[in-house]
């Protein structure tokens, strides 16, 4: 783990990881700018760098295509030093991904429950995977494999109740504070 502002290492990017719904982007952008870092989101950078959303993506190269992109971009944010980034909720999946963010920096697991997932994700077109006829099931498959992946790769976990965001990116502003401390 490398302490998130050590000015020895360069390598001190943040990184959110989570399944689709967790937060990541939304919590990453409000501790963007408390901690005055730049903010990147990884699914939009793939979809600035490609030209169309992500679901366009999936539709023409399948979903082996957009891993692909989503790994490029991954390994070039890590030899990028002092950003925090949203991660596409797939992520983990690849084990070279896994060692670029552990490579890159601090890595945080915004932790939610799967029903929770549903509800904040149930209304919107823009998540492929959970385009199916019953996305509380896949979520839950979905989490049944990823949970462990996104636990093995993170230095923090915070498990997301239902609370505030703001309150959420105060929680992670001390732990990231005690684990510099540590
Ligand atoms: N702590 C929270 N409390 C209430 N609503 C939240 C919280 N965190 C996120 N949300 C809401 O849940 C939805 C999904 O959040 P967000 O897009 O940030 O998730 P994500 O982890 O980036 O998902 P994806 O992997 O699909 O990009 C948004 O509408 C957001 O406002
Ligand atoms: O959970 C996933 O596998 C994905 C989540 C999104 O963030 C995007 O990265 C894409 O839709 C795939
Ligand atoms: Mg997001």
């Amino acid at each position: 783990m490398h302490c998130y502002n050590s000015s020895v290492n360069a390598k001190n990017n943040i990184y959110l990881v989570g399944m689709p719904g967790a937060g990541k982007t939304t919590v990453g952008r409000q501790l963007a700018r408390r901690m005055q870092r730049t903010f990147v989101d990884a699914d939009h950078e793939i979809e600035t760098r490609t030209g169309v959303r992500i679901p366009v993506i999936f539709d023409i190269e399948g979903e082996q295509g957009f891993r692909d992109r989503e790994s490029r971009v991954i390994a070039e944010l890590a030899d990028e030093s002092n950003l925090i980034v949203a991660t596409g909720g797939g992520v983990v999946l690849r084990p070279q991904n896994r060692a670029a963010l552990r490579q890159g920096g601090t890595v945080i697991y915004l932790h939610v429950a799967p029903r929770l997932l549903f509800e904040r994700t149930r209304l919107d077109p823009n998540r492929p995977l959970l385009q199916v006829a019953d996305p509380m099931q896949k979520i839950e498959e979905l989490f049944a494999v990823r949970d462990p992946l996104y636990r093995e790769v993170a230095d923090i976990v915070i498990t997301s109740t239902g609370g505030s965001i703001s309150h959420l990116v105060k929680q992670l502003e001390r732990e990231l504070a005690r684990q510099c401390a540590a």
